[in-house]
């Protein structure tokens, strides 16, 4: 099997207002990434599905991160649409057991699908305010459990929970890490509620690591994407050890 390198491991957000800007956000990293996430935001430009063509002609990995909730026939079919787009990575919501195995089953060979299990940007207190009252560990693990046994590739959970995730998906799963904050910079945005660092999260036993505005926003991007890929080769370290 062949190792996935520190730099395969980080997810870049291209989180834009449209393609071209997108476009631009990738030159300027100058191959200090190769994976590029492509969320909501993107989607509603027309221009979406080119700007995931025009990823992989440039030799990089494409995570569409549409978080897909909705009847099982309807996800299904939406799933096996976006397997012909050439992404290779899904998000959907970890909804009713159903929708997850419709997912599974229209992925294909080449499309890999995770459930999101709770969002980054949720803490206890937002969970008692939708009526959940399982601890969020507890519920990202439930989530996860089912996602596995659905068939899908993996999660998306926080940093936090990542390692009992691991412990019961085992070594192959995707482990997907958004709320990610480099030691520099370890506070949240104020949306993102459950962060850890990079380094934290890939001892941990994050597949991979999502950051959007630690990069987006820094004064030289390719810069700041470089030193958390260093980051991910501490973690990468400490998680040997
Ligand atoms: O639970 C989740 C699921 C997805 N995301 C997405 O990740 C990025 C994070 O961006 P930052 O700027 O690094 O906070 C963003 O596109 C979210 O939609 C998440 O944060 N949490």
């Amino acid at each position: 099997m062949t190792e996935t390198t520190a730099r395969q491991r980080l997810i870049v957000a291209l989180d834009l207002p449209n393609a071209a800007s997108a476009r631009g956000l990738v030159a300027s990293l100058d191959g200090a990434a190769g994976y590029y996430k492509v969320g909501l935001e993107l989607a509603m430009d027309p221009g979406y599905f080119d700007l995931v063509a025009w990823l992989r002609e440039q030799g990089h990995q494409v995570f569409c991160d549409l978080k897909l909730h909705d009847i099982p026939a309807t996800v299904g079919r939406a799933v096996s649409r976006l397997a012909d787009s050439g992404a290779n990575l899904l998000t959907i919501h970890a909804g009713q057991q159903a929708m997850l195995e419709a997912a599974a089953e229209a992925s294909g060979a080449e499309l890999q699908v995770v459930a999101v299990t709770a969002l980054t940007s949720l803490d206890q207190a937002d969970l008692a305010d939708l009526g959940i009252n399982t601890p969020v560990d507890e519920l990202v693990l439930r989530h996860a459990r089912r996602a596995r046994d659905a068939g899908l590739d993996g999660v998306v959970c926080s940093g936090h929970e990542v390692r009992r995730v691991r412990a019961a998906l085992g070594p192959q799963a995707l482990a997907v890490t958004p709320g990610i904050r480099p030691a520099t910079n370890a506070v949240g945005d104020g949306d993102q509620k459950r962060v850890m660092t990079p380094a934290a999260a890939i001892a941990a036993g994050a597949s991979h690591i999502v950051v959007g505005r630690p990069i987006r926003d820094a004064a030289d991007p390719a810069a700041a994407a470089r030193a958390i890929v260093a980051e991910i080769e501490q973690g990468l370290a400490e998680r040997a050890a």
